[in-house]
């Protein structure tokens, strides 16, 4: 072969080896650049992967990563629901969200898709990549708007896998047809490996900070019921306290646990270990009986030894003990041992003697209450019948005026007033006697063993005069009195429930006799109490039966000597009984509500009359009517509709209409009397207060309500001419209404000397027999027929 032959094969061998050579270069440095971009999103990912606890954070890189190291144009990443059995969109990045953006969080709403729907819910459900050359060809997987609009031509889907399963998919998309090749699959399946990785490594740390929570919670909460049965345990400790014994039979030797023993203050060594020991050291009370128990059990009667027993404690003081043993016995049925427990029960003890106690005594007095004085009454009554010269008392008593003292200075002062009554009365009786309070400011005494009525008698004046000195309520000095009602049984038979009974109707007359004194139960007033029922029940039948009557008595205008009005007064005219006075029946119907129909009546009644006379006698100018009202009837809170309805029905103008009050009904609840009489004032009815001076409430009183008149009680009037005291009395009631602005009515003038006092001291009006009874109506008409007057009268000698 010529030289030039051989140079040129050598020239191109030459250049087929650099051709190589640049070829394998060529290679190698494609190779060492993939492997340049394999490092750097490796480094990248493992950037965002490194302490990355965060969700949010963690899904928006990798998809960052997808769409800056891949030719994809949208990227999506989904994560699979294994419980929902669903797809839940978490990040995506693309030509509509130029930077990464977090979509939703475990648990919260977002874009869903069920596993096998859409190419990425294929994917998931299948664990392969999916192509999608050209969506407009390759319909088998879209379903999503999203994923056939205009800027999605080709699709290339890859699982992320966890450690079994499917845990997440990416799905990228391009807007040219055929973008994705396998070419980049090596990239591709490096970020779906590390975001696999990634995930379930996140996956895991929820998963353990999960647990953790959990873990605390649960610490927490048996931590919390750790401490209640610790607490429970030291409660149980502290309040059972049991020790345990054992009593060898055939040694006498008794094992005692060392705190049985502290319990009671000893030492290990300072109780002997027999049961004598043991035994003596038990209240000398409660020691028959444990020893009965003891035998009991021993001779096989009880299954069980079952007792309570005080022993005393070194410092003097008493512990309780509940006992529990059983005993064991040889093959012959002899007992050998007997093994027990017990169980300190001193605080439940004191705890149920706590509860006796506020069973059995009043609280505010620390007196015995009712039940225990019943009680003690049984016991008496049991003694009275056995022996017959075991006599006994009852003394009933409540305060006079109680209620006002409570309402005006509060119940803090009503309470220190009670307990200040019980010292007294405590210090009043003898020892042995029983002081206890029924409750309000009643209480009962019991007089155990006494010689005689007399004796009872002499307690109850000695109680009345002690209760009527003064009452020193922190500064305040406060008055009261007592009524007393007394019950001497005669027979020992009777119930406690009679003789309170007696005792009450002994109070209630006591009261009606004019209190601060006491009454003697006796048979007459037993049988008042029964007419006073009996009364009672024909009250309820009477308005029905048109027995209720209104008669009228004149009011005389003193200046003139001219009719003026009329009071309309109750009148009961019973079948049997005739004419019942209002003074018998008036309290019975306030105390059983009937005051109210019969007020209504009587209302309705006189304002119909008057209107009628003024009628049918024109000539004698207007007339008023003056109308009773209850403090019952006051306080049922419908007496403004009542005097409305009245005067629209009957056409009375209301400033004819007077309505008398009693000084007693002042002193109830001020506010809403004061709200009333201002209504009925506005409305322009008249005002009077009735029976003024015989109350307590007196001139204090009087200005403080709308008042129009008031009435000089008959009391004062009639004694004018004797007791210069009286006359100024009346004089000084005259001077105050003037200054109050008021109107006077004398009331039950007489004589004619009355009517001249009264007209000296310019009194405007006067009511009493001097002028007239009270008439029925139609005795009223005839003298309305006579155009009365009594100016001529007054001029008589
Ligand atoms: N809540 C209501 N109370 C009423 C009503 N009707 C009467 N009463 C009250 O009963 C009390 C006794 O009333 P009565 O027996 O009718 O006695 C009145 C007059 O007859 C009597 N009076 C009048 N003048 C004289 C007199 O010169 N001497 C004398 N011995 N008695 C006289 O006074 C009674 C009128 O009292 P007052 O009401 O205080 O003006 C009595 O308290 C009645 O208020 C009723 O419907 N509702």
């Amino acid at each position: 072969m010529s030289y030039d032959a051989q140079l040129r094969r050598r020239i191109e061998e030459l250049i087929r080896e650099r051709d190589a050579y640049a070829e394998a270069l060529m290679t190698s440095n494609s190779a060492f650049m993939e492997k340049v971009k394999e490092f750097s999103i490796i480094k990248r990912m493992g950037e965002s992967m490194r302490w990355n606890l965060d969700q949010q954070k963690l899904v928006t890189e990798f998809v960052g990563i997808v769409i800056d190291e891949t030719l994809a144009e949208n990227c999506s990443l989904w994560l699979v629901d294994r419980v929902e059995q669903r797809l839940v969109l978490a990040a995506a990045q693309g030509q509509d969200d130029p930077q990464p953006v977090f979509l939703a969080n475990r648990g919260m709403d977002g874009t869903y898709l069920r596993l096998g729907q859409g190419a990425a819910g294929w994917v998931a459900k299948h664990g392969q990549s999916l192509l999608i050359e050209d969506v407009s060809t390759d319909r088998r997987f879209i379903q999503l708007e999203s994923e056939i609009s205009n800027q999605i031509k080709s699709l290339l889907c890859l699982p992320i896998f966890g450690e079994k399963h499917v845990i997440g998919v990416f799905n990228m998309s391009h807007p040219n047809i055929g973008a994705f090749s396998q070419e980049n699959a090596r990239v591709l399946q490096l970020i779906t490996d590390q975001a696999g990785l990634a995930l379930t490594n996140y996956f895991l740390v929820e998963t353990i900070r999960d647990f953790n929570k959990k873990l605390e919670h649960t610490v927490l909460e048996r931590t919390r019921t750790l401490r209640q049965s610790e607490e429970r345990y030291t409660l149980a400790a502290e309040a059972g306290r049991v020790g345990v014994w054992d009593w060898n039979l055939e040694s006498d030797e008794l094992y005692i646990a060392p705190n049985l023993k502290a319990i009671l203050g000893y030492g290990e060594d300072e109780i002997e270990n027999h049961m004598a020991a043991w035994t003596n050291m038990i209240h000398p009370d409660d020691r028959p009986r444990f020893r009965y128990e003891l035998q009991r059990h021993l001779d096989g009667v009880t299954h069980r030894l079952e007792c309570e027993y005080r022993m005393v404690h070194r410092d003097g003081t008493t512990i309780w003990f509940s006992v529990r043993g059983r005993v064991n016995r040889d093959s012959c049925g002899k007992p050998v041992r007997v093994v027990g427990s017990n169980t300190d029960t001193t605080k439940r003890k004191r705890m149920e003697e706590r509860l006796t106690y506020s069973a059995y005594h009043d609280e505010l007095t620390g007196l015995p209450n009712r039940a225990l004085f019943i009680d003690r009454l049984k016991h008496s009554l049991g003694c009275a019948s056995r022996r017959k010269d075991y006599r006994f008392a009852i003394l009933f008593l409540d305060l006079d005026h109680f209620k006002i003292i409570n309402d005006s200075l509060g119940h803090h002062f009503g309470d220190l007033l009670l307990r200040q009554v019980t010292r007294r009365l405590e210090a009043c009786v003898r020892p042995g006697d029983t002081v206890a309070r029924f409750g309000g400011d009643e209480f009962a005494i019991l007089l155990d063993q006494i010689a005689n009525l007399a004796v009872a008698e002499e307690m109850a004046s000695v109680i009345l005069e002690r209760l009527q000195q003064v009452f020193e309520l922190e500064g305040h000095e406060v008055f009261t009195c007592s009524s007393i009602g007394i019950a001497f049984p005669a027979s020992g038979k009777e119930t406690p429930e009679e003789l309170l009974r007696d005792a009450d109707i002994a109070l209630y007359r006591a009261k009606k006799m004019g209190r601060a004194r006491f009454e003697v139960f006796d048979k007459s007033l037993h049988l008042e109490v029964l007419s006073r029922l009996e009364l009672e029940h024909d009250l309820r039948l009477a308005l029905k039966q048109d027995e209720i009557d209104v008669h009228y008595q004149p009011i005389v205008d003193l200046r003139s000597g001219k009719l003026s009005g009329f009071e309309a007064l109750a009148r009961w005219h019973h079948p049997l009984r005739g004419l019942v006075p209002p003074d018998e029946f008036i309290p019975i119907a306030e105390e059983t509500g009937l005051i109210t129909p019969i007020s209504k009546f009587i209302l309705a009644r006189a304002c119909d009359d008057i209107v009628k006379w003024q009628k049918d006698f024109p000539e004698i100018g207007p007339l008023t009517i003056s109308v009773n009202l209850s403090t019952k009837q006051f306080l049922e809170g419908n007496l403004i509709e009542q005097v409305r309805h009245v005067l629209g029905e009957s056409g009375l103008p209301a400033e004819r209409l007077k309505l008398e009050i009693t000084e007693s009904l002042l002193m109830e609840e001020l506010d809403m009397v004061k709200l009333v009489l201002g209504q009925l004032r506005s409305m322009n009815v008249k005002l009077m207060l009735d029976d003024f001076g015989t109350g307590y409430s007196s001139l204090s009183y009087l200005h403080r309500f709308p008042l129009n008149t008031v009435k000089i009680d008959a009391s004062f009037v009639r004694n004018m001419h004797l007791a210069e005291e009286n006359l100024a009395i009346v004089r000084a009631i005259k001077m105050l209404a003037i200054a109050l602005n008021m109107e006077v009515v004398a009331e039950g003038i007489e004589t004619l000397e009355q009517v001249r006092q009264l007209r000296a001291l310019k009194c405007e009006y006067g009511q009493g027999y001097y002028f007239s009874k009270p008439k029925s109506g139609r005795e009223i008409e005839v003298l309305l027929n006579q155009s009365p007057g009594w100016n001529s009268t007054f001029e008589r000698n």
